[in-house]
C-alpha cells in the first residue's frame, strides 16, 4: 500500500501520516501539492493520501476542499489531529535582522503573522506549497525566494537550516486536522464513535441558500448533531463540508437504511441543519414574498437529487490526540439547478 502526503519530507502532513500508520516501514511518498496527491489516488498511482483539511486557528484548507469536491468520488477512511508548532528557520549564518522575506504555506503564515509583525516589522510574506517546501527552497543552490521559512522543527532539521526562533505561532495549542483519503471501497463495520463528513454544493446563490442542501436531504431518523459546518466558495459554486458525530445506532429489526444499503451507497445520513419551519406567524408586509420564496425553495428541495454516500470506513489506528477510532463517511452530491 503506497500512501502519499503533502510533501516534501518534513511537513506536518507527513508527521500526521506517520503517526496514523504507526509503521516505520510503510511505503509513503511525498507529493508536490494536495491536488497532485488526490489526483494520484484517483488515478490509482497511490492507494491513499493524507491531506490537511482544517486548522484550529485558520479554519478550512481551501485547496483540499476544492480537490475533494471535484473529480471522481473519494472516501475518507481516517482522520488525525496534530498539534502544530512553528520555528523560523534560515540558511546557516543568517541573522534575524537579515530576514526581509518569510516563506510558508498560507496556513502556516496565518498562524505566525503576529509574531512576524512584532519581531520582523516590514518583512514580506512569500507563499509556498507547504511549510517544508519553504524550508527546502532555502537548501537549494541559487537565490532563494525568501530569507527564512516558517515550518515544523523537523523540516529545519531535514534541510540543514538554522533555527532563528522557536514557538513562533501566535496561538498556543493550535491543532490541524488531516484526512486519510482512498478510492471508494466496501465500508467496514461501525465503531460506535464515528464521524460523518459530507460535501454538498449549493445549486444557486441566495440568502440562506447555503443551508438548503442539508435541509433538502434531511432524514427524519437522524437527530441534528452538527459538529462543524465549513462553507467554501468554489469558483461559482459554494461548497459545504458538514461534519457530524455519529452515535452508535440500534440495529433495526427490519433493517432499512444504513445497514442494508449496498456497499458504497447509503442514502440520507445527513444532519438536519435547517430548523423546522415556524408556522402561524403574522401576515404583515412582505409575507406574500416570503411565502413565495418558501414555496420556491420547497419545490427546489423536492427536485434535488438525494445524496449518495460514496463509502465509509474507519481508521485502523486511534487518531493522534483523540482517544477513539473514528469512522468518516465522504459524501458528494450534485443538485440540479433550480
Ligand atoms: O505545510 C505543511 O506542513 C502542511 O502539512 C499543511 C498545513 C495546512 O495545510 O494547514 C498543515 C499544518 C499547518 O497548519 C500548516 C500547513
Amino acid at each position: 500500500m503506497t500512501t502519499g502526503y503533502l510533501g516534501p519530507r518534513g511537513t506536518f502532513c507527513q508527521a500526521a501520516l506517520l503517526r496514523t500508520l504507526d509503521d516505520p516501514a510503510a511505503d509513503v511518498r511525498p507529493m508536490p501539492s494536495v491536488d497532485a496527491a488526490l489526483s494520484a489516488v484517483r488515478s490509482g498511482e497511490l492507494d491513499a493520501a493524507m491531506v490537511p483539511i482544517e486548522n484550529s486557528v485558520e479554519g478550512g484548507v481551501p485547496a483540499t476542499m476544492d480537490a475533494l469536491g471535484s473529480g471522481s468520488p473519494l472516501q475518507v477512511v481516517a482522520e488525525a489531529l496534530l498539534p502544530v508548532t512553528f520555528v523560523l528557520a534560515a540558511r546557516p549564518g543568517t541573522a534575524l535582522a537579515d530576514v526581509r522575506r518569510v516563506g510558508s504555506h498560507p496556513h502556516g503564515w496565518a498562524q505566525c503573522r503576529g509574531w512576524v509583525a512584532a519581531h520582523l516589522p516590514g518583512a514580506a510574506y512569500v507563499p509556498a506549497l507547504s511549510t517544508a517546501a519553504a524550508a527546502e527552497a532555502l537548501s537549494l543552490p541559487g537565490e532563494p525566494p525568501h530569507d527564512a521559512a516558517l515550518c515544523a522543527p523537523i523540516a529545519a532539521e531535514t534541510f540543514g537550516l538554522d533555527v532563528l526562533a522557536r514557538d513562533v505561532g501566535d496561538t498556543a495549542g493550535a491543532v490541524t486536522r488531516f484526512l486519510l483519503v482512498t478510492r471508494p471501497g466496501p465500508p467496514p463495520a461501525r465503531t460506535g464513535a464515528d464521524r460523518t463528513s459530507v460535501v454538498v454544493f449549493q445549486a444557486d446563490d441566495h440568502p440562506g441558500g447555503l443551508l438548503e442542501p442539508a435541509g433538502a436531504v434531511r432524514h427524519p431518523r437522524h437527530q441534528p448533531d452538527p459538529h462543524r459546518v465549513a462553507a467554501h466558495r468554489r469558483r461559482a459554486r459554494p461548497l459545504l463540508l458538514l461534519d457530524r458525530r455519529r452515535r452508535p445506532r440500534r440495529r433495526r429489526p427490519h433493517g432499512r437504511g444504513a445497514h442494508r444499503a449496498p456497499p458504497h451507497v447509503h442514502r440520507g445520513a445527513v444532519p438536519r441543519l435547517v430548523p423546522p419551519r415556524r408556522r402561524g406567524r403574522g401576515r404583515g408586509a412582505g409575507e406574500h414574498e416570503r411565502r413565495r420564496l418558501r414555496r420556491r425553495r420547497r419545490l427546489a428541495a423536492r427536485r434535488a437529487r438525494p445524496l449518495s454516500v460514496v463509502g465509509e470506513g474507519f481508521g485502523t489506528q486511534p487518531s493522534h490526540a483523540v482517544d477513539c477510532h473514528r469512522t468518516v463517511v465522504a459524501v458528494r452530491t450534485v443538485r440540479r439547478s433550480t
